[in-house]
C-alpha cells in the first residue's frame, strides 16, 4: 500500500477495525475510507456495490462481522450464520467487481475442527467436525475462505483470509452476556472489586485453554500482510492450498489461569467460582503460527502486559456494577 492508497476498513468501529484504523493512522496513511453502519449497511448488496463503485477502494480490510462470545453464538445461531454469509459475500463480490487489489478477510480460529491437532496448522481446515457452540459462525467463515479461494482461482484475484486467535483490547464488547471471555472477566473482576464481592464467577470448568492476542498486535499483523511485497505475498497462494494464514501468539493458558491473571492485574484478592451450567466450548485451540513467523511477523504484547494496557484504557469507561 502507498501512503495515499484508497484503503477501506469494513467494521472500523469494532475491536479489530478500530485497531487497524489506529495503526494505519500511526503509519501515516492518508486515504483511509470508513463508513458507520447508519450510512452504509453492509448487509445491503446494492448499497455496498454503490459505495465500492463510487469510492473505488484499492485495499480492503474485511473486519466487519456479527461477532460474539460462546453464549451469544449458542443463543443466536441463525443471526451468526446469516449476517456473516451476507455481509462477507457483499464485500468480497463488490471488491472483485470494482478491481480491489488486495483484500484481507478476517475469520477465526473456530474454523478448525473441535479436536484438531494442537497447535492447529492451516492444513487442518475441514479435517473433522466443528465445535457445536459456534458451528454456524465457523461455517460462515469457512464459506468466506472458500469464496476468496474461488475468486482467486476463477478471476485471478489475490484475496487472503487471516484467521486470528481470540482477541482482546480497549475497543472490545464488555457486555456480560454477549462478550468474549477476557472482556467479561475484566468487567466481572472490576465489579467484584467495586462491590466488595468475595468471588468472581467464571463460566464452565476453567479447564479449556485459549490463546489470546492483543488487538493492536493483530492490527500490525494485518497491515504487515497487506504490505507484503508481491514475491512473498504470492507464496500464500498455491493451487492446492486455501489462501489462509493463522495469526496468534503460539501460547495459550487455561481459563482459570486467565481469570487469575486478570485478578492479579486488577488487584482482586477474592476467590474464583466456576459455573458448570455454562458451556466450555472447544477444549483447546492453539494456533500454529509457523507460516506467519516464517514471513517475519511475531507478536510483541505479552498477555499480562496486554491486560494491563487494556485495563488502563477501559477502567473508567465500564458500566456501573449491578
Ligand atoms: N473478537 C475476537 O475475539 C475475534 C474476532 N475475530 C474476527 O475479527 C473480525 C472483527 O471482529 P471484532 O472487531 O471483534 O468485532 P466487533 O463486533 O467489535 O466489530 C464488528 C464491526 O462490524 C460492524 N458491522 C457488523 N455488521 C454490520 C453491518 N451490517 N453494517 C455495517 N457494519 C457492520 C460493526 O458495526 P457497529 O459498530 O455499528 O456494530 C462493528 O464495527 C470479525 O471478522 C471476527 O470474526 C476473529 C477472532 C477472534
Ligand atoms: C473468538 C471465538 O470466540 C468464541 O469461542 P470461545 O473461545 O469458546 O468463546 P469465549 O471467549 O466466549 O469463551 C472462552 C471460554 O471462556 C469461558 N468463560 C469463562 N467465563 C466466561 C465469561 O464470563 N464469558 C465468556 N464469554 N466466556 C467465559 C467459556 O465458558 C469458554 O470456555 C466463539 O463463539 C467464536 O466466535 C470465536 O471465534
Amino acid at each position: 500500500m502507498n501512503k495515499d492508497s484508497r484503503i477501506f476498513i469494513a467494521g472500523h468501529r469494532g475491536l479489530v477495525g478500530s485497531a487497524i484504523h489506529r495503526e494505519l493512522t500511526r503509519l501515516g496513511y492518508t486515504h483511509v475510507l470508513t463508513r458507520p453502519r447508519a450510512e452504509l449497511d453492509l448487509l445491503d448488496p446494492e448499497a455496498v456495490n454503490e459505495f465500492f463503485a463510487t469510492e473505488k477502494p484499492e485495499y480492503v480490510f474485511l473486519a466487519a462481522a456479527k461477532v460474539g462470545g460462546i453464549l451469544a453464538n449458542n443463543t443466536y445461531p441463525a443471526d451468526f450464520i446469516r449476517d456473516n454469509l451476507v455481509l462477507q459475500t457483499n464485500i468480497i463480490d463488490a471488491s472483485y467487481r470494482n478491481g480491489v487489489k488486495r483484500l484481507l478477510f478476517l475469520g477465526s480460529s473456530c474454523i478448525y475442527p473441535k479436536l484438531a491437532p494442537q497447535p492447529m496448522p492451516e492444513s487442518s481446515l475441514l479435517t473433522g467436525p466443528l465445535e457445536p457452540t459456534n458451528r454456524p459462525y465457523a461455517l460462515a467463515k469457512i464459506a468466506g475462505i472458500e469464496m476468496c479461494w474461488s475468486y482467486n482461482r476463477q478471476y485471478g484475484t489475490r484475496y487472503l483470509a487471516a484467521m486470528p486467535t481470540n482477541l482482546y483490547g480497549p475497543g472490545d464488547n464488555y457486555d456480560l452476556a454477549n462478550s468474549h471471555v477476557l472482556p467479561a472477566l475484566i468487567r466481572k473482576t472490576a465489579d467484584a472489586i467495586r462491590t466488595g464481592a468475595p468471588a468472581v464467577t467464571v463460566w464452565g470448568s476453567g479447564t479449556p485453554r485459549r490463546e489470546l492476542l492483543y488487538s493492536d498486535d493483530l492490527a500490525q499483523a494485518c497491515v504487515f500482510l497487506m504490505n507484503l511485497e508481491d514475491e512473498r505475498y504470492n507464496t500464500l497462494f498455491t493451487e492446492n492450498q486455501a489462501p489462509l494464514i493463522n495469526i496468534g501468539t503460539g501460547e495459550d493458558v487455561t481459563i482459570r489461569e486467565l481469570a487469575e491473571t486478570v485478578a492479579k492485574v486488577l488487584g482482586f484478592k477474592g476467590s474464583l467460582e466456576f459455573d458448570s451450567s455454562k458451556p466450555d466450548g472447544t477444549p483447546r485451540k492453539l494456533m500454529d503460527v509457523a507460516r506467519l513467523h516464517a514471513l517475519g511477523w511475531h507478536h510483541t504484547t505479552g498477555l499480562e502486559e496486554g491486560i494491563r494496557r487494556t485495563w488502563e484504557q477501559v477502567q473508567d469507561r465500564l458500566p456501573a456494577a449491578s
